[in-house]
């Protein structure tokens, strides 16, 4: 069998630390179910197969009845495809302990918190399988006999498995996660704890352990042709109070069932889900039907690609045309920040046309902006009853709930463990912005990875303090100010031209600190930088954010700046 780059039992262990965070905090699964979990042994990933080992024919069952449904969607959810857990019993304790472990499946875990059926274990006594079509023959031959040999690896029932496998592909919103409350779980906790009802107890600092990846490194990667991000999907969207008619609304126009819906026009403010969910309607609208011509693009995007068809004197009329053959073929527009067309008339002429071409031909647009239609400066009015035509929706700030929520989300998806006071502490301070929210908890993770220490309330206190301390009104020529003085640089140096590397990274981390620490807008900050356009503030603002977590050198500028700026009477 073809192994794949990775180390099988590596890539085993990542994928079920990820799953089994993910199963904790299960709203479907019992205290008792999630105690099975403590007990299993990540052995070993064959393609789309992952051997997972138990100690007993009880744990076998419970994984392959109450657990199976949840196991297969936490698998596909942290794998990004279907996997197909084969479990096998490794029989290396005493039959007393084996009865306890059936008795209670939560004291299987050891004292130093590894399951009780370690890798070592493993390694010593059974050879990792090579072929997992050798392990299923086997697992079906065991079935048979049913006899608990000391290594049984069974699939699934093939038939429940590829039923279950179906449902997930097919309905692409795994239930148990599209309507999983991630608030009220003791996510980070021990499912010892949770099954001896010990849910109030604070978790140790080993307890907590911290990804050597801290959050916010996975950089968003687009689908070359259809340009969506394929992490944006409804299953990775909290739905709350604050965006939950917008969510349905969204998820009926991706299924294609919302005629009466088009356009659809999301607004809100910044950081609310707005892109979030134009892709998830991209890629649930493609999972429905792979088919489809589905399109992300910010207006900036669109008018570049338009801009460019223009420029080419000797071509513009063949290139205009293959630019209207692109976008007028398409079955699903979906337009990001479409206040960005705002004054641009012939952009706007040309969206027009292109808006009329698919509507016309009942396709789908879905266009996402900071303000309702109505409030859209520098569209014809003409544009703005067309807009109106569909169904306006918003999204509002989240409440607590789904802002601890969303967290918990975040931090399971990058494999962070995060104690819950953690996450309220974030969420009461970051209210009215989920990428404030986000970054928040990337902050905290990256200053305990970088000190390779846990996350703690008192660490995430102290990172976040500074930046709390005062509610000074920071004006962006202060940023300015403050950090060309840092750098030993002028205000000049920083909203000029020049563009030498430390004048650069000044300037950059100056537009980062204005994105954060002021509500101006892009487009607003770009002009006090010397007239620059919004996009180039945006590149900063995303190359500056990565870089904090990166390299330690950035992260510390950054923090002693903005403690600077908050309390200008230390300078
Ligand atoms: N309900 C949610 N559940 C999970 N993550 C969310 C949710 N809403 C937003 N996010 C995340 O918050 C971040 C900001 O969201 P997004 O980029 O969609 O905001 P936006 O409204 O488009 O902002 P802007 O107007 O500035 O472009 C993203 O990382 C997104 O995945």
């Amino acid at each position: 069998m073809a192994q794949g780059q990775l180390d099988p039992a590596q890539e085993a262990s990542q994928i079920w630390t990820a799953a089994s965070q993910v199963l904790k905090f299960s709203e479907v699964l019992t205290p008792r179910d999630k105690g099975w979990l403590s007990g299993i042994t990540p052995e070993a990933v064959f393609g789309n197969t992952i051997v997972l080992s138990v100690s007993s024919r009880a744990a076998q069952e419970a994984v392959q009845s109450d657990l199976s449904q949840p196991l297969l969607d936490a698998l596909r959810l942290v794998s990004g495809q279907d996997m197909i857990p084969a479990i096998k019993i490794v029989q290396n304790k005493s039959a007393e302990q084996q009865h306890v472990q059936e008795e209670s499946p939560s004291l299987s875990k050891a004292d130093d918190g590894t399951p009780a059926s370690s890798a070592a274990a493993y390694t010593a006594s059974q050879p990792i399988p090579t072929d997992p079509v050798d392990q299923f023959a086997k697992a079906q031959s065991n079935e048979r006999t049913d006899q608990a040999s000391p290594t049984q690896t069974t699939a699934p029932n093939p038939e429940a498995s590829q039923a279950q496998t179906t449902a997930v592909t097919g309905a692409y919103v795994p239930q148990s996660f599209a309507n999983q409350n991630y608030n009220n779980q003791p996510f980070a906790e021990d499912p010892y704890a949770v099954a001896n009802n010990q849910t109030g107890s604070q978790p140790t600092q080993q307890s907590f352990p911290t990804s050597p990846f801290p959050m916010g490194q996975n950089r968003i990667e687009r689908d070359p042709e259809t340009h969506l991000n394929k992490s944006a999907t409804f299953d990775t969207f909290v739905p709350g109070d604050s965006n939950r008619f917008a969510r349905t609304v969204a998820l009926t126009v991706a299924e294609g069932s919302g005629r009466d819906y088009n356009p659809l026009c999301i607004y809100g403010s910044s950081g609310l889900g707005k892109t979030h969910l134009l892709n998830a309607i991209g890629n649930y609208a493609l999972v429905k039907d792979p088919n489809l011509k589905v399109r992300y693009v910010t207006s900036e995007e669109f008018t570049n690609e338009f801009i460019e068809a223009l420029q080419d004197p000797n071509r513009s009329q063949g290139q205009i045309a293959e630019f209207n053959r692109r976008y007028r073929q398409v079955d699903v527009l979906l337009i990001d920040d479409i206040q960005f067309l705002g004054g641009k008339e012939a952009t706007l002429d040309q969206f027009f046309h292109t808006f009329n071409a698919l509507h016309d031909a009942n396709k789908r647009i879905v266009i996402a902006s900071d303000v309702a239609p109505m409030n859209l400066k520098g569209f014809e009015q003409r544009l703005i009853s067309r807009f109106d035509s569909g169904l306006t929706v918003d999204v509002k700030p989240p409440d607590m709930e789904t802002r601890v929520a969303i967290l918990r989300m975040m931090a399971a998806m990058n494999r962070v463990n995060i104690p819950n006071d953690v996450f309220d502490l974030i969420a009461e301070r970051f209210t009215e912005n989920i990428r404030e929210l986000e970054g928040a908890l990337t902050r905290v993770t990256a200053v305990a990875s970088l000190n390779n220490q846990p996350v703690t309330r008192t660490l995430a206190e102290h990172t976040l303090q500074d930046y709390f301390a005062t509610d000074v009104e920071v004006k962006p020529t202060d940023i300015i100010t403050q950090v060309a003085k840092y750098f030993h640089l002028t205000f000049d140096d920083l909203v000029g031209r020049t563009r030498t590397k430390n004048i650069a990274l000044a300037r950059q981390i100056a537009m980062y600190l204005a994105r954060e620490m002021t509500s101006m807008s892009l487009v607003d900050i770009g002009e006090v930088f010397g007239g620059r356009d919004h996009t180039t503030v945006m590149h900063a603002y995303t190359r500056i954010s990565n870089e904090m977590q990166e390299k330690r050198e950035i992260y510390n500028y950054v923090m002693e700046l903005t403690i600077r700026l908050k309390n200008p009477q230390s300078n």
